[in-house]
């Protein structure tokens, strides 16, 4: 098999996983509670592929003659943050969590901070981003002092004013602080956040930026890339990997834009792997805690998504994902830990094969390896042979 494309549709998680309970997240379901929400929820080309035919999945309606293949995946790493979600998804277990910080910094760290950025800072404490810019935003405007917060994920997130701080200062910014957190202090992800102030309302732009760690073994992107084809990553998908294993890395501004880029690549003529994250469903209504806006995404998908199988070549795989949930009617504001979907679609493998309950995300990874030839991934159950045609 020539290409694969795969793309995560960040944070749509389809019920919880039994071991939920132990991440605050029992009773979670991403899909199933945007479906019992938004009353006129309408997702026909997903319903073709197979969606609502997966284990568990409520409030979808079911298809006889499935397009796509599909199943369920548990996930086997510790966590639930896009991290840990998509290295699992690349086929690299993640045992032990990457460190939170839900009561903020150690101070003494941030006094280190401050003197190494050469600006005092604001907040430190957990917050969900677009409160904490209306809250803290007048006083860092009037003082220059970037707002700091971080969540029940591994990050240190600074937001700032570009008309304040400009957008390279916060980069650099960012980039003493990815430094400095090591050791104790190790985070997942340290996160530009620049805003904009319009018409007296605070907007984030997209030039939101992720530092991450690197990942700590290689992943299907190595091995891609290692068996000589190309890894075609789109949106956050470089930055989630902090470049590893990556040979073209393309910026998006939304989901629509992600999805738009898609389609270039994929009428591009090149063997190996399009990678993209569509972060919308996560950052603009997940964590919104917005149902019918989050819906509205998944149809505004679903719209698409006859394009982009149009620009599908015939050795093509489509395969769609999600890297953890994040109920929109769950209590709080963060991710929620649950099985997530796999559809997949091509001319060169069966349609209708359901895939049951997987052990692992992983199993994703395992599966594009042997469909690309490339060696295999450390962790993951290829499901491959399960989709050849006779
Ligand atoms: O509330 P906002 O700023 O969107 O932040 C969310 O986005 C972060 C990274 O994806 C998560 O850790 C969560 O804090
Ligand atoms: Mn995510
Ligand atoms: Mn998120």
């Amino acid at each position: 098999m020539n290409r694969v494309v795969l793309i995560v549709l960040d944070s749509l998680g389809i019920g919880a996983m039994p071991d939920a309970e132990n991440y605050g997240d029992a009773g979670a379901d991403t899909l199933g509670h945007i479906a019992a929400s938004k009353t006129d929820f309408s997702i026909p080309n997903l319903i073709k592929m197979g969606l609502g035919n997966i284990d568990g999945v409520s409030n979808i309606a079911k298809e006889e003659n499935p397009a796509g293949s599909f199943g369920r995946l548990g996930e086997r790493s510790k966590g639930k943050d896009t991290i840990t979600g998509h290295w699992e998804i690349a086929g690299l277990l993640t045992e032990v969590p990457f460190q939170t910080f839900p009561d903020g910094f150690p101070k003494e760290f941030m006094k280190e901070f401050e003197a190494a950025i050469g600006r005092e800072t604001l907040g430190n404490y957990a917050a969900s981003g677009t409160e904490i810019i209306e809250k803290l935003g007048p006083e860092h405007e009037k003082t220059g002092r970037p707002i700091i917060y971080t969540s029940a994920d591994s990050v240190f997130q600074i937001a700032v004013n570009t008309a304040v701080i400009p957008l390279e200062e916060l980069y650099q910014i960012c980039e003493t602080a990815r430094k400095m957190l090591i050791g104790d202090l190790q985070v997942g992800r340290v996160i530009a956040r620049p805003y904009i102030l319009e018409n007296g309302k605070r907007i984030r732009t997209s030039d939101r930026k992720d530092y991450a760690v690197s990942p700590t073994g290689k992943t299907l992107l190595d091995h891609v890339k290692d068996s000589g084809k190309k890894v075609y990553a789109i949106g956050k998908i470089s930055d989630i990997f902090n470049g590893q294993g990556v040979t073209t890395s393309v910026h998006t501004d939304s989901n629509q834009d992600g999805i738009t880029k898609t389609i270039e690549a994929l009428r591009l003529d090149f063997s190996g792997l399009i990678f993209t994250n569509l972060v919308d469903f996560d950052s603009k209504y997940g964590h919104r805690r917005d149902p019918i806006g989050y819906g509205r995404c998944i149809e505004e998908f679903d719209r698409r998504l006859p394009e982009i199988l149009e620009a599908m070549k015939e050795e093509d795989v489509l395969i769609l994902c999600a890297d953890h949930g994040n109920d929109p009617v769950h209590s709080g504001w963060d991710h929620t830990r649950e099985y997530v979907p796999v559809l997949l679609y091509g001319k060169t493998i069966k349609s209708g094969m359901n895939l049951g309950t997987r052990k692992a995300y992983a199993d994703i990874g395992a599966t594009i390896a042997e469909m690309l030839s490339a060696n295999p991934t450390v962790i993951g159950e290829s499901f491959f042979q399960l989709l050849k045609k006779i």
